[in-house]
């Protein structure tokens, strides 16, 4: 398998020393961007103009997690402003499939995300449309909450579905990842992590970084 994927999210970044904080984590695989509109989420973070400073000066590429309403409207944008990829919640869409559709087009790579209590079911035959989903492991609005091992499941769920269906959908977990979390996810069959707290609370953010891969890896290697 390939190696692991941890995506620090910069929502636990000092946000008036953005570009010093991103690059603390230029050893990541890419800069997860939570993007929150106080409506779809009690929590306020920035939109595309703050999106597209980021995007001009990281080191990485970006991973945006859009908790915004009104996603058939507003994903598209991110999606030009140079993502690498825009994962969007299904809670939040008409057309799941349009938005997918309408993200590819624009070069970016789609991503479906579920909070803790959406059932995955209803979209495993959609895979195929989607480049990530991402299963949220705490609810999502903040920083620095505890993992749900409850969610677990749904990563099972997935990584039969995309074997049986024969595509490389990322799983993302996102939410309370850190030293003795990620373990959990990676056996259940997560090969991309978000961590905001475990990341930027450490002394040594390239080391946090490092150590959680290795730590994902050892996981997927247990028999
Ligand atoms: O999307 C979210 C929260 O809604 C996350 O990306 C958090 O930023 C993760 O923070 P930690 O749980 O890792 O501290
Ligand atoms: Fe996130």
């Amino acid at each position: 398998m390939a190696s692991a994927r941890i995506n620090p999210s910069i929502l636990s970044a000092d946000f008036v020393n953005m570009e010093r904080d991103l690059g603390r984590i230029a050893t990541a695989d890419y800069v997860h961007v939570d993007v929150m509109d106080n409506h779809f989420v009690p929590n306020l973070t920035f939109g595309p103009q703050m999106v597209g400073r980021v995007q001009d000066v990281s080191p990485i590429p970006l991973d945006v997690h859009l908790m915004i309403a009104d996603i058939d409207r507003w994903a598209p944008g991110y999606a030009e402003l140079g993502a690498f990829s825009v994962t969007f919640h299904v809670e939040a869409a008409r057309d799941p499939v349009a938005v997918a559709r309408a993200l590819r087009e624009r070069g970016a790579r789609a991503g479906l995300a579920v909070k803790p209590g959406t059932p995955i079911e209803p979209y495993l035959e959609l895979l195929p449309e989607f480049d990530q989903v991402l299963v949220m492991t705490v609810e999502p609005g903040f920083g620095g909450q505890s993992f749900m091992p409850e969610t677990m499941p749904k990563l099972r769920a997935l990584r039969e579905a995309r074997a049986r269906l024969g595509v490389d959908t990322w799983l993302q977990v996102d939410g309370g990842i850190a030293d003795d979390t990620i373990a959990i996810a990676a056996e259940a069959g997560a090969d991309t992590f978000v961590a905001g707290s475990a990341v930027y609370g450490a002394a040594d953010p390239a080391e946090a970084i490092s150590r959680l891969r290795e730590r994902a890896q050892s996981a997927w290697m247990e028999p």
